[in-house]
């Protein structure tokens, strides 16, 4: 083909969709053809700052929502070798369903997050040819430009938002190299099922329409769409996004052709009429099919924001967010889901994990999830807050030692953690705060799973999972040269970013199921609710002690209210000072600041939190001078020049990592 310029015939004839996908590898991609392609960019050796800004960029709420919805399917897929994948849309991983496929072009490993499917990178494959040209996509076996894909078949589709844009990549890869027709069948119906799940959150006003074919006939028949037709219509009545199914059930027409139109051109009745009307509406589309039409008003409880778009940490959502009473009982953490189940998948290959995010997010909490439901829950999960234990007995906590090897040691001697935990977890809590000289003694053990105890020389065999967690930027200390970089990628197998409380879209859903395990655990049958502008409160609110403040709220808020309604009067006043409303602590009394507050609460913007205020800028000092240190209080407190005691007094205040503790649980 290089040489003639022309595809493969004959017996060699090729489809024409792989001979254009193999002229652009050579022509626009610029890969060489020798089959042997090994991606050039390679999350192995990726830069950690560019991975991180990357995966900040990506693994937030989107992605957690789609790969809850991803792993839905999982239970289409047991017993198959089929790997699924989800990619952002320029192809990197984001998420993997993995059925144990080793693809490895020139030996770099593939199935693994960030890995780059893009069709520049490792020439076509059913996602990043997907993603390339915004169109499903399906190759079996030796259809593939790089030779490491020959032994699987890949197919790829993208995901796209109401209104044609690309949001995300799913992609199958299987072993049976000549599957690619069967697969991409598959996945076409799970990227529409997946488009209709999605399409609720990218509307906040108007009306939303679900289409049904009104053709008795052809229902019975069985010719009816799985999936149902979806348009979203603004207030005066214009398109403003269709599901694929939708298109197909107007007359097979595209997205350009229906959006922006007026709903009356395009399915015969005006927006009036349905609103208007209480059950299903019959109307006849464009070209004279008979419809069957239902209205609902979309509002804050459909809209679950457009987080789809990757939004930059911090940024404003960018739809109405509005802040009501959460109504369902039945909502599901999925981001806790999520990451839970990525780390059981984990556990089975023993793969460590590196749980990062600020404090009080859940991170412990997830650990002992994960201990509880994986596959080492009937043996010890092993905590160690590596920023609680005096640095002079880390070895020995850690390791262990033989009797009488140190004046104070026992005369029969001590098992360190990790031959406790032996079979079972170790989690090192606030890995960050560990001295750089026991960094390289642990580094030894992670690569030997072998401990030597202090005065010992024979070493022990353990077979632990290491799970650990830290809210510092471990990659600005490995820069710095505080952190080894070495066991920075040996704990870092994988990663569990857990977001702040203010950048999740589900925190009012969130917040009202620790309001009920509050109740439930006080043994309250009676429960008490927050009013409407309590809510509103809790929305605005940016919650630097993430989940730990919640807690320690909603406990102060069930002790103090006395009736059945939580008013803003009853609102701890540190919980008001954080959102910057009473400017003068000490003078302000408690009707200034409801005052101040219902002011607030008018203000329809519910992200906008005033600058300034003396407890925010403590809050705020205190936050920065803690992360500046990187976490060491001693230092943060003489940065600030206050006392530690102080200082930890504050960061109870604000809800910064308030509890210091050894965690043992054997
Ligand atoms: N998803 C959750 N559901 C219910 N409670 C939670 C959840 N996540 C965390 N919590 C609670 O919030 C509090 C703080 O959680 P946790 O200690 O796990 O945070 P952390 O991220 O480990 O904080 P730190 O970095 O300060 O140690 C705990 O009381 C925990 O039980």
């Amino acid at each position: 083909m290089k040489q003639s310029g022309q595809p493969p015939s004959g017996a060699d004839w090729v489809r024409p969709r792989v001979a254009e996908a193999w002229a652009r590898c050579i022509d626009e991609h610029h890969l060489p053809p020798g089959l042997d392609l090994a991606p050039r960019n390679n999350p192995a050796t990726a830069s950690p700052k560019d991975f991180e800004l990357w995966r900040r960029g990506w693994c937030g709420a989107f992605a957690a929502t789609l790969s809850a919805m991803v792993y839905d399917f999982r239970s289409y897929l047991d017993e198959s070798s089929v790997t699924l994948l989800l990619s952002d849309t320029a192809g990197r991983l984001i998420y993997i369903l993995d059925a144990g496929l080793d693809v490895r072009p020139g030996g770099v490993r593939m199935v693994r997050i960030g890995a780059d499917w893009s069709e520049a990178e490792i020439g076509n494959t059913g996602i990043g040819t997907a993603g390339l040209l915004k169109a499903p996509a399906a190759f079996n076996g030796k259809e593939h430009f790089a030779r490491a894909f020959h032994p699987y078949a890949t197919a790829g589709c993208p995901i796209l938002a109401p209104d044609g844009g690309l949001k995300a990549l799913v992609g199958i890869v299987t072993d049976r190299r000549d599957a690619a027709s069967l697969i991409l069948g598959f996945l076409k119906l799970a990227c529409q099922l997946l488009e209709e799940k999605l399409f609720d959150y990218f509307f906040s006003s108007g009306q939303l329409l679900r289409l049904r074919n009104g053709d008795v006939a052809e229902n019975s028949s069985g010719r009816a769409g799985l999936v149902e037709g979806r348009i979203a219509v603004s207030e005066d009545g214009i398109v403003k996004g269709a599901n694929q199914s939708a298109l197909e059930l107007v007359g097979g027409l595209t997205r350009e052709q229906i959006l922006g139109r007026s709903l009356s051109s395009l399915i015969q009745v005006e927006i009036a009429a349905l609103t208007e009307s209480k059950g299903e509406v019959h109307v006849l589309s464009e070209t004279g099919r008979p419809l069957r039409v239902e209205s609902r008003r979309l509002g804050p409880e459909t809209a679950r924001s457009s987080y789809l778009s990757p939004r930059k940490p911090g940024s404003r959502p960018l739809t109405n967010e509005k802040a009501t009473a959460p109504r369902s009982a039945e909502w599901r953490d999925s981001i806790l889901d999520t990451a839970l189940q990525k780390a059981v998948n984990l556990q089975v290959q023993k793969i460590p994990l590196l749980i990062t995010g600020e404090s009080g997010v859940g991170k412990d909490y997830l650990v002992r999830r994960l201990h509880a439901c994986g596959s080492r829950s009937d043996r010890p999960l092993v905590a160690i807050n590596c920023a609680a234990i005096p640095r002079e007995l880390i070895e020995s906590e850690l390791f262990g030692y033989e009797g009488g090897s140190f004046t104070g040691a026992r005369s029969k001697g001590r098992n360190g953690k990790f031959v406790d935990a032996d079979k079972g977890i170790i989690f090192l809590d606030e890995i960050g705060d560990m001295p750089l000289d026991l960094q390289a003694t642990l580094l030894r053990v992670l690569e030997s799973s072998e401990v030597v105890p202090i005065g010992g020389n024979r070493p022990l065999s353990v077979d632990v999972q290491v799970v650990a967690a830290t809210n510092c930027s471990l990659q600005q200390m490995v820069q710095k040269g505080s952190f080894r970089r070495d066991l920075y990628y040996r704990l870092n197998g994988v990663q569990l970013w857990l977001p702040p409380l203010r950048e999740r879209p589900d925190r009012l859903q969130l917040i009202a199921q620790l309001l009920r395990q509050e109740h439930q655990s006080l043994g309250l049958t009676a429960e008490k609710k927050p009013s409407d502008e309590v809510w509103r409160l809790f929305f605005k609110h940016p919650w630097p002690g993430n989940i730990r403040e919640v807690r320690n709220v909603l406990r102060s808020l069930i002790a103090v209210t006395r009736g059945h309604v939580i008013e803003v009067a009853d609102l701890p006043r540190d919980f008001l000072e954080e959102m910057s409303l009473v400017s003068k602590p000490l003078a302000a009394s408690r009707f200034e600041t409801e005052d101040a507050l219902r002011h607030e609460v008018a203000d329809d913007d519910p992200h906008r939190i005033e600058p300034g205020g003396l407890a925010d800028w403590e809050a705020r000092a205190v936050r920065t001078a803690l992360t500046t240190s990187e976490g060491n209080v001693a230092k943060a407190a003489r940065a600030l020049g206050i006392t530690r005691a102080t200082l930890y007094h504050k960061m109870a205040r604000y809800g910064l990592r308030s509890d210091k503790r050894i965690i043992s649980k054997i």
